[in-house]
């Protein structure tokens, strides 16, 4: 199987490795050739991680050598299965898949790792909305077990089919879900961290605290704060804006504490700072 990556951040990092690893031959490509790098290295401490935990059936240089990167659009062209990992924004993923469209062979598929655009969408605009999927890996990917798969509104049952099978044989559950604002995760996880970080704003406790009752309270395995810091309070602030236009309920409104840290350039773990230092 050829399998096409594009962004090669945390996301698109983690899912060209967690291909690479089942065997794939896998190209990933990002804009700038220091994002690319920056994808590599982050790709190879984790290999070594894995390796270390005796967790790889091939060593972390075959697995990296099954990785492509590239700054060329062009060189998806072969591709069976391209899964898309960009910023999170409507305008931008919809542009990219109509350039995509024109470019992958007609029978290869695309999906989206969005957290919450509607599939649809992207599916109309990438020109072949039969062949057009949600495929959303969860953070950190080679940990993690679920793959949310999101049928758009054309989607057909053998790329449904296609795209799930292809999670199990990385290793994943991949579960199913209909096309609505955040599907199932984001629509259920994100409002809690919002409102965590709205307790935070409302002076209710401190971030410490916050986390720490969530952790040993509910057992979660990272308080709220923490991991709205892991995932990126912009794209956190991006999907509750996706849940508050679409669904259309005040319910869903972003903290504004949410909205000034992004406009101050505080993202979380990937900027050095969010509710805590990095
Ligand atoms: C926003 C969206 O659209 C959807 C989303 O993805 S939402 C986010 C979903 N993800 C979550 O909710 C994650 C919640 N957190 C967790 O499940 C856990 O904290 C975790 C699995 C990330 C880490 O596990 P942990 O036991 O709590 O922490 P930690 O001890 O730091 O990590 C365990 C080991 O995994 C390793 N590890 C962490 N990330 C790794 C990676 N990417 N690759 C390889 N190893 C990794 C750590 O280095 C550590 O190794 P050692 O034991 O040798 O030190
Ligand atoms: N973070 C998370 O926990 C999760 C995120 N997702 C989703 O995955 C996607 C990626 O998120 P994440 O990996 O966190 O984001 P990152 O910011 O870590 O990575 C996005 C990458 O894509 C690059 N990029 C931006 N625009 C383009 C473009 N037009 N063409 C090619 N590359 C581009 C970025 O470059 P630059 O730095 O220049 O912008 C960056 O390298 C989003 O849709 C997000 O919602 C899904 C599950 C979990």
């Amino acid at each position: 199987m050829h399998f096409g990556v594009i962004g090669a951040g945390q996301m698109g990092g983690g899912i060209a490795q967690v291909a690479a690893q089942s065997g794939f031959d896998v190209t990933v490509q990002d804009v700038q050739q220091e994002f690319l790098d920056r994808g590599r290295a982050t790709i190879q401490k984790s290999l070594s991680k894995l390796h270390e935990k005796g967790r790889l059936s091939s060593t972390p240089d075959e697995i990296l050598g099954r990785i492509r990167f590239t700054t060329e659009l062009t060189a998806f062209a072969g591709c069976d299965l391209v899964v898309e990992a960009i910023v999170e924004n409507q305008q931008v993923k919809a542009g990219l898949f109509r350039q995509l469209g024109e470019v992958v062979k007609p029978d290869g598929i695309l999906a989206s790792n969005t957290s919450s655009i509607p599939i649809t969408s992207l599916a109309t605009a990438s020109g072949r909305p039969e062949r057009f999927i949600g495929m959303h890996f969860m953070n950190p990917v080679p940990l993690m077990q679920l793959v949310e798969v999101i049928r758009g509104y054309q989607t057909s049952d053998a790329t449904a089919q296609f795209v799930t099978e292809t999670a199990e044989r990385m290793g994943k559950t991949p579960l199913s879900c209909n096309d609505f604002p955040g599907f199932v995760s984001n629509r259920i996880l994100m409002p809690m961290l919002n409102e965590a970080i709205q307790c935070v704003m409302e002076g209710v406790a401190e971030p410490e605290a916050i986390d720490g009752i969530m952790k040993l309270g509910m057992n979660h395995p990272m308080g709220p704060l923490t991991l709205a810091d892991f995932i990126g309070l912009d794209t956190c602030l991006s999907i509750m804006e996706v849940l508050h236009r679409g669904l259309g309920d005040d319910k869903y409104r972003p903290s504004p504490l949410l909205r000034k840290m992004v406009q101050a350039g505080l993202l979380g773990r990937k900027s050095g700072q969010g509710f805590y230092r990095y």
